[in-house]
């Protein structure tokens, strides 16, 4: 995969203007860490993967995983487990190393596939890390696609499900159940199952569940893409109280307007690397460069005939 491969997938500026938010920007406030990533390498093995054919296309962090050799009593005993196809690896995450504090409000940057969503699953625990650690001072509460929500059941049984999750008692549930669901903005389909939200509504919700507890760490992976204006502007409300309690953010999102309005440093990541790690204006004005070079070379790649499909016209041409 080169470069020019990856699907861009970036809003500059044109999804969110951060007038639409109250008040100024946060600003950053160095406090105690609150977590450590340490050359942290996140390392995904897809089995009945096209390993070769994948890595021949120049993908930088896909490769042929080697094949362990295996006793015959392994051998035997993992024959109901078989894997057609070869088995590749994506090195996800390639050597990530900061320390975030308290108060922080961080934003991830990237381009599609560049690695954001897997550190931020990294930090919670949910992914184990192939080599390097997190060490994290906290519960770290992740919301996003992988909050643990579930769709066949009503949102009503997930605020239970996802607060009793994030360390809130039953009373506490009660107590805030209303709150979500206005927070949320779902009315009525309170009660109906999460598969029939729309995915505004169903981001609403798993940001209104997961900011309920005033979690230490609140991760938040895209949710805010979703919202309306005034939606934004509640969550960008919820973000700074979070922050007042000393808690840390980070936030995960294609729009760069709506990290510029909510963060007070960025961390862009690159092929599984960190390439910059800064004040949000300094890291948004080199990303922002970079993406409209990486959006004109592929323009003008298109323009100039060189994509898959114009190749594959010309072969045949030929
Ligand atoms: N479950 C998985 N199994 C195998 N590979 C994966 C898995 N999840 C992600 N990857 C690969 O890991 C790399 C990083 O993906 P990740 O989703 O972390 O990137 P991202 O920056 O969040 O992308 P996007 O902006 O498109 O959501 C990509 O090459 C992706 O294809």
């Amino acid at each position: 995969m080169t470069e020019s491969d990856l699907h861009l997938d970036v809003d500059l500026d044109e999804d969110f203007e951060p007038e639409d938010l109250e008040g100024p920007r946060p600003v950053a406030t160095p406090g105690d860490p609150v977590l450590v990533v340490d050359d942290l390498h996140i390392v995904y093995r897809v089995f009945g993967g096209k390993a070769k054919q994948v890595a021949a296309k120049g993908a930088e962090n896909v490769r042929e995983a080697q094949a362990p050799k295996r006793s015959l009593l392994r051998r035997l005993v993992s024959s109901t487990s078989q894997h057609v196809g070869a088995v590749s690896e994506v090195h996800a995450v390639r050597g990530i190393s900061f320390v975030a504090r308290h108060g922080e409000s961080i934003g991830i940057v990237g381009i599609n596939g560049s690695g954001k969503s897997t550190l931020l699953r990294a930090v919670t625990g949910l992914i184990p890390p192939r080599s390097g650690g997190v060490y994290v001072a906290g519960e770290p509460a992740l919301l996003g696609v992988n909050a643990a929500l579930m769709p066949q059941l009503t949102g009503e049984k997930n605020i239970w499900i996802g607060g009793l999750a994030l360390g809130l008692t039953p009373k506490q549930v009660e107590e805030r159940f209303d709150e979500v669901v206005e927070f949320a903005d779902i009315g009525d389909f309170v009660y109906m199952p999460m598969r029939t939200y729309s995915s505004g509504m169903g981001a609403r919700l798993r940001f209104a569940i997961s900011s309920a507890a005033t979690p230490d760490i609140l991760m938040i992976d895209e949710a805010l893409a979703t919202g309306d204006a005034a939606f934004k502007a509640r969550s960008k409300a919820r973000i700074d109280e979070v922050r007042k309690n000393a808690g840390t953010i980070f936030l995960v999102s294609h729009s760069i307007s709506t990290v510029e309005a909510m963060c007070t440093r960025v961390l862009w990541v690159h092929q599984g690397q960190l390439v910059m790690d800064g004040s949000t204006d300094e890291v948004l004005g080199e990303y922002r460069k970079f993406v409209r070079a990486h959006r004109q070379a592929n323009s003008s790649g298109r323009a100039g005939g060189v994509g898959p499909r114009a190749r594959r016209k010309k072969k045949q041409q030929d």
